[in-house]
């Protein structure tokens, strides 16, 4: 069968954001709790309801005062303990206030002195939990102190109005605690895609399960699975058999329009269906066979891993027009297609960032084909790159043991030792 596209990577990444695109913007948000909020993307501008702090506190377990009161270098009155959640009363003029840190500032207090400054550096034995005040005591302390010392004033980090996390911000921690910190406890995020992920072979067994002869382990659902997973889709796994094109297809149409999904399950068409392995020239290729009449193209990228590709609007008889990618199935195929075609289709729309590209210089040499963008496996450490394993793309191995992907351009066919060399960071480099 003769492929149905020729493309450059850069033109099947344009067709298969193109393809994703009209989903990916149109799935609507909905308004979710915090807890429940992690690594979601946020659909609207949060801007800030209140300020932060609310009010002028103390940054130090110490003593509110008035600084003019200290140029005289006298020993100060001990005033009254204010407490962290407390409202303290107005500060009297000659005294100085035991306050904890988060405390607010008293009226008329205008700095904070540590209590390591003071004299005695602990606090009298009244300052404790629902101990009664014991007036008379003093303390001394600078006479010089700048107005404003260790004084956290309102809104010295967040000003009411603020815009503070853009619409499309993937929520961290960082960003959670800021939200619960203003007070607000539900976000409006976005809708995560959802993805029915499709691996076919006849020669696949299930992690766990006995092989017959002949038969491998699926590495790419689980593969496939944690990478969607991980960037922000919801997967749907399947259990349909692959016998034949058209088996393979009734199934599948079956599945898209709901049927034999428990009805708390059915969530009408998935946002995408993802396949990987049979879409080469071999003689058994059923996602090829089942689907080319169906709106998906199948062809070839000038890329190695991950030539052959499949992509179109699948529309089956009975169903709604779904997104399909069909990748190829060595493992390492695979998983490439993902960090080159889907992934970055899909990253922007999640909050992801794109993955860091670099210049470095490659520890050794290689040879590359000619007319092809290749991609190989090689692990950053410091600001060294180096082969992690041989080209061939059913190297699950050594793709584990990676945290970039090197690129070597289409037109290029070796590269010296030392030369420099684009490297896609995958991982966390050491
Ligand atoms: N005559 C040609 N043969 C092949 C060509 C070609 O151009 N001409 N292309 C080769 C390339 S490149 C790739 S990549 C593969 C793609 O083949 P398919 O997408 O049809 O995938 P399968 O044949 O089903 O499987 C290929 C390989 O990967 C293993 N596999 C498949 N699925 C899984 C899985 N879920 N987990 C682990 N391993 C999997 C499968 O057993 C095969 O070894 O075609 C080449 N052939
Ligand atoms: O292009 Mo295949 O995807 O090399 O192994």
């Amino acid at each position: 069968m003769t492929p149905s596209f020729r493309r450059t990577v850069a033109e099947h990444q344009e067709a298969v954001s193109a393809l994703l695109e009209p989903v990916l913007t149109g799935l609507g948000s909905e308004t979710l709790m915090l807890s429940r909020a992690l690594h979601r993307t946020l659909d609207a501008d949060v801007v800030a309801p209140r300020q932060l702090p609310p009010f002028d506190n103390s940054q130090m377990d110490g003593y509110a005062v008035r600084t003019a009161d200290l140029a005289a270098g006298l020993p100060l009155g001990v005033g009254r303990p204010i407490a962290a959640g407390s409202m303290p009363e107005p500060l009297e003029s000659g005294q100085a206030a035991p306050i904890m840190t988060g405390a607010p500032i008293p009226e008329g207090a205008d700095a904070v002195v540590p209590i390591e400054a003071a004299e005695p550096s602990a606090f009298p034995g009244f300052v404790g939990d629902r101990q009664p005040y014991v007036p008379g005591t003093t303390v001394l302390l600078p006479a010089v102190v700048a107005p404003g010392s260790y004084i956290r004033t309102r809104g010295s980090d967040v000003l009411t109005g603020q815009p503070l996390l853009p619409a499309g911000t993937r929520l961290g921690p960082a960003q959670l605690g800021l939200l619960a910190g203003l007070g607000i406890e539900s976000v409006t995020v976005r809708v995560r895609p959802r993805a029915l992920l499709l691996s076919t072979g006849d020669e696949l067994a299930a992690p766990g399960a006995d092989l017959a002869p002949g038969q491998i382990h699926d590495a790419n659902t689980t593969m496939l699975s944690a990478a969607l997973l991980e960037a922000g889709w919801d997967v749907e796994g399947t259990d349909i058999a692959i016998d034949d094109a058209r088996s393979f297809t009734e199934a599948l149409a079956r599945r898209l329009a709901g049927a034999g999904q428990a009805s708390a399950e059915r969530r009408g068409t998935p946002d995408l269906v993802l396949t990987s392995g049979g879409i080469s020239q071999g003689a058994f290729e059923v996602v090829k066979l089942a689907l080319a009449a169906h709106g998906v193209e199948f062809g070839s990228v000038a890329m190695q891993p991950g030539g052959p590709q499949g992509a179109g609007l699948l529309a089956l008889p009975g169903t709604a027009e779904v997104p399909l990618l069909a990748f190829p199935g060595n493992p390492v195929s695979s998983y490439v297609s993902w960090e080159v075609f889907l992934r970055p289709a899909c990253c922007a729309y999640l909050g992801l960032p794109a993955r860091r590209m670099l210049s470095l210089p490659l520890a050794s040499g290689l040879a590359s084909p000619h007319g092809r963008e290749q991609y190989r496996r090689a692990t950053l450490v410091a600001d060294a790159v180096s082969l992690t394993g041989g080209e061939s793309s059913h190297l699950l191995g050594s793709l584990a043991q990676s945290n970039a992907l090197i690129r070597i351009p289409a037109h290029t066919t070796s590269v010296a030792p030392g030369e420099m060399i684009d490297v896609l960071l995958i991982g966390d480099a050491a």
